[in-house]
């Protein structure tokens, strides 16, 4: 077979079932993430100890071959066919070329014709608990020689602490993500889709120290679903359960998205304005009630309509006082909402 068509052959070797390996390194989401120290610094080590000028974290991807850390060279990826540490992932723990000018499989690589015209190569292979090598821990030389045993052993204790560096980063997403998850179920209203009474109240806070802090007018509109108690005697608590959860969603759909919309309690509703003064509040309100009174919800064959009645309570820029009167405004005028009649705003 001639020569370069043998190179060719070898420069796209593969393990088998390379997509499997592929997967399992993109599950660990780490190609192309920023440098980290806690790596560069395995990196420094592994060429500090094994007494050479050039390291690297390598991860091979299914086309190319991306430096996670690297010391003495510089980040990035190189095409797969050109890396040395794509042949550290076809099956052996450790790979060793003690000069890659002399070896058919690295002699035409770019690294070893060009700067720094490499010559020595070992790398350990990075292996995840489910056996699959994702890449490699390696250091290279520019002149031509081996690792002593001692320095073997040393780089293949370092590419497990690398390894577990890698499954530690992958484990602390998957507490970030599951934390993010806990603190939406802990803030949100599961039926309606809203902000809860504790997660209302805390944004309600911030929003009144932003107000005072920035002098702008801040709302809160107060809506309570009418005769609600005759939704639940009519038609079931089921029934009842789905028309807060039609309703909670067409208040998310119908505010804007820094205006914060949360349950207060039971069938009332609350929804906190920021920068709103009591003028736009009464306009919104008055398109909320119109709207909740025209929205359909069916319970089997019958539809259920429903109507609010909206209390509004507004501070003006000059005049913010406390969350607490804020609320007190608002349930006051949706007293007199209910007094009137029920179905209407008042302000
Ligand atoms: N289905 C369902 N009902 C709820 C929920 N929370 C509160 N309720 C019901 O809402 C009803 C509120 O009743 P009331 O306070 O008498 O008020 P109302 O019937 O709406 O009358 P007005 O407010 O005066 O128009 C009660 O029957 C509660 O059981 C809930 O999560 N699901």
């Amino acid at each position: 077979m001639p020569a370069a068509q043998k190179i060719h052959i070898l420069g796209v070797a593969r393990p088998p079932a390379d997509q499997f390996r592929v997967a399992a390194l993109q599950r660990y989401k780490i190609l192309d993430t920023p440098p980290c120290d806690d790596f560069s610094f395995l990196a420094e080590l592994a060429a500090k100890l094994c007494g050479v000028p050039y390291a690297a974290v390598a991860l091979v991807d299914a086309e190319r071959v991306w430096l996670k850390a690297g010391h003495g060279l510089p980040l990035g990826s190189v095409p797969r066919q050109d890396s040395y540490c794509a042949l550290a992932v076809l099956g052996e723990a450790a790979t060793e070329i003690a000069d890659l000018s002399a070896d058919y499989r690295t002699a035409h690589l770019p690294l070893t014709v060009g700067a720094p015209h490499m010559r020595m190569y070992s790398g350990v292979a990075l292996t995840s608990p489910d056996g699959f090598q994702i890449g490699s821990l390696c250091v290279m030389d520019s002149r031509p020689g081996a690792l002593d045993e001692e320095q073997r052993r040393t780089l293949a204790r370092l590419g497990r602490q690398v390894m577990a560096l890698i499954e530690l980063r992958a484990n602390q997403r998957t507490l970030d993500s599951s934390q993010r998850e806990l603190e939406q179920l802990a803030l949100g209203d599961e039926l309606t889709g809203l902000h809860n009474r504790r997660s209302l109240l805390q944004r309600l806070q911030f929003e009144v120290a932003r107000a005072k802090r920035f002098r702008t007018p801040l709302s809160a509109l107060m809506i309570d679903l009418d005769d609600f108690k005759g939704v639940n005697d009519g038609y079931g608590h089921a029934a009842g359960d789905m028309v807060l959860a039609n309703v909670g969603r067409l208040l998310r759909e119908s505010v804007r998205v820094i205006d914060i919309a949360g349950r207060y309690g039971g069938e009332v509703l609350c929804v906190v304005l920021p920068n709103t003064p009591r003028e736009g509040a009464g306009k919104l309100a008055e398109t909320l009630r119109a709207k909740l009174a025209a929205q359909l919800h069916t319970a089997g064959a019958r539809v259920v309509e429903v109507t609010a009645s909206i209390g509004v309570g507004a501070f003006d820029h000059m005049g913010i006082a406390d969350a607490e009167s804020l609320l007190r405004q608002a349930d006051e005028a949706l007293r007199r909402a209910k007094d009137g009649g029920r179905n209407r705003v008042a302000s």
